[in-house]
């Protein structure tokens, strides 16, 4: 009895082992029915382009079809163009269809390629449950060994995986950053208003990127009169190409399109959150540093303009007795704003807290967040905003992760809390609900398979990955 319910826990679909179809590959679901309510669904983006919704679906399925035959050559062939993180209806990536089959090969291949071997299926199995339900045990061993080590690996989330070395000491440099501007090895990147000039997702292409310009390709005009910020460079060598940002004022923004017939200034979110990763990275640090320089034109101390030096990074007030130039005064750099956003567990650790706040898409459920207040700890953050929210009290905090949200600039910081009290008390100012969920129920969120249609947030928050983990660390194999 045990064993039948369990291989109708276990098996991908109806079939034989060596021929069970793959059912309809896609986008994970929580990731879809955010992208729809935010209208900004694969099949509007696509509907113009080269691959269609259907051929899309077609591709993803040849290559988990690939992974589940053991045919390494034609899985060799989607790399670049396909989601390797990509499942089929039921949650299903190719690490798990490889795993259930226990094809070696593949799985070190699309381990090396850098897929998410964390991820749970409909049923909250990883390919390590699926490799050693069906007793492959070297698969198995080198999914529980690769398990290891992402242990001990941070979590990089969506917005931090800026590649710029960012070359503090020559923003000082006034002199050296104007040669760098000049220099035709430099990269330019350009924003109307905070709004990033993008290439939309193109034929294979699954994700927006900037349109990245030599000084030579852009008019002087631009240059002149926009507001450049200094971003980095390229690496820790100092010859290698800087990056820059560079604010073209409004009346240009017609001039830009015209460098690039693709490009659009987008409204940063919620397209910034399809971008390619790094550049999503690079996209947080310009627009965070661009609405710092718009919203402090001028002082905070006394009111007068300030004048932006050192690549953007520092505003100077042009009022020589103003008390922001004794000392170090923060008024004059970037402000970044720290908040919380925890994972609550119930003290028998079965099950945790989400909660949904009015503006949320329908049906979506997340962590509760809020703002650190002056003179407050993580800690005591974390447990003053969860017992405002929902009347949950909170022992222990533990740190998770962090990543910047860059509109304008928070810094969220993702913990695990641990609540003495179950009883909840919803706030209704700030929330709308907050449910206990046992860990099947948010399996099937994360998986978009659950029965009243409640999910999670896309992978691209912080909240995604902080239940993961939970899921994953409550899993049998840890
Ligand atoms: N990724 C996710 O799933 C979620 C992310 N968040 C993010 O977490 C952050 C904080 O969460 P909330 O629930 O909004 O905070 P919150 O619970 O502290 O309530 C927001 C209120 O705090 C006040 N506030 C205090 N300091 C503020 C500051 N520096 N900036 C803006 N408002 C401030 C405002 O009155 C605001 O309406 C927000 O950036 C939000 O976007 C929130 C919920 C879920
Ligand atoms: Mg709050
Ligand atoms: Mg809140
Ligand atoms: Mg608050
Ligand atoms: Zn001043």
């Amino acid at each position: 009895m045990i064993i039948v319910w369990a291989l109708r826990w276990i098996r991908p679909s109806s079939g034989s082992r060596a021929s069970y179809s793959l059912g309809q590959a896609q986008l994970p679901q929580p990731e879809l029915k955010f992208w729809n309510w935010c209208r900004l669904d694969w099949t509007r983006r696509y509907s113009t382009r080269k691959m269609n919704e259907t051929n899309i679906k077609q591709f993803n399925q040849k290559f988990l079809d690939a992974a589940a035959h053991g045919n390494l050559e034609d899985l060799k062939a989607f790399f670049g163009s396909v989601d390797i993180d990509v499942t089929n209806d039921r949650g299903w990536t190719a690490l798990m269809f490889a795993a259930r089959n226990g094809h070696v090969p593949i799985i070190s291949l699309l381990i090396e390629k850098g897929c998410d071997i964390q991820n749970m299926n409909a049923s909250g199995q990883t390919a390590l449950d699926i490799a050693q339900f069906w007793n492959h045990k070297e698969a198995a061993s080198i999914l529980s060994q690769h398990k290891e080590n992402v242990l001990f690996d941070q979590t990089h989330n969506y917005y931090s995986l800026n590649p710029l070395y960012r070359a503090s000491d020559l923003r000082k440099e006034e002199s050296a950053l104007q040669t760098l501007k000049k220099n035709a090895t430099s990269k330019f990147i350009l924003f109307e208003q905070q709004k990033p000039f993008l290439l939309p997702p193109e034929g294979d292409r699954r994700r927006y990127k900037f349109a990245v310009f030599s000084c030579d390709q852009l008019p002087s005009t631009l240059l002149d009169q926009g507001t450049v910020i200094f971003l980095g460079l390229e690496t820790w060598d100092p010859t290698s190409s800087a990056w820059f940002a560079l604010d073209v004022k409004k009346n240009a923004a017609e001039m830009t399109t015209q460098l690039h017939p693709n490009g659009l200034f987008v409204t940063p979110f919620p397209a910034t959150m399809q971008m390619e990763e790094t550049h999503a990275g690079i996209f947080a640090e310009a627009h965070s540093i661009l609405c710092w320089l718009e919203r402090y034109r001028f002082c905070p101390t006394c009111g007068s303009r300030q004048k932006t030096v050192e690549g953007g990074y520092k505003q100077i007030c042009i009022n020589i007795d103003c008390s922001s130039h004794k000392g170090v005064h923060n008024t004059c750099y970037p402000r970044v704003d720290p908040s919380l956003i925890m994972l609550v567990i119930s003290p028998d650790k079965k099950m945790c807290l989400l909660g949904r706040q009015k503006r949320f898409p329908p049906k979506m459920f997340s962590c509760l967040a809020g703002f650190m207040e002056p003179g407050e700890c993580i800690e005591d953050t974390c447990r003053r905003e969860v017992e405002e929210e929902s009347g949950v009290k909170v022992g222990k905090v533990d740190y998770h992760s962090s990543q910047p949200w860059p509109f304008p600039a928070t810094l969220m910081l993702g913990c695990v809390a641990y609540a003495r009290t179950e009883t909840i008390k919803v706030d209704k100012e700030e929330l709308e609900e907050a449910r206990w969920f046992p860990r099947a129920d948010v399996a099937q969120m994360m998986a978009g398979k659950h029965p009243d249609g409640l999910f999670v947030p896309p992978k691209q928050a912080i909240a995604h990955q902080l239940i993961k983990s939970w899921l994953a660390s409550s899993s049998s194999h840890l």
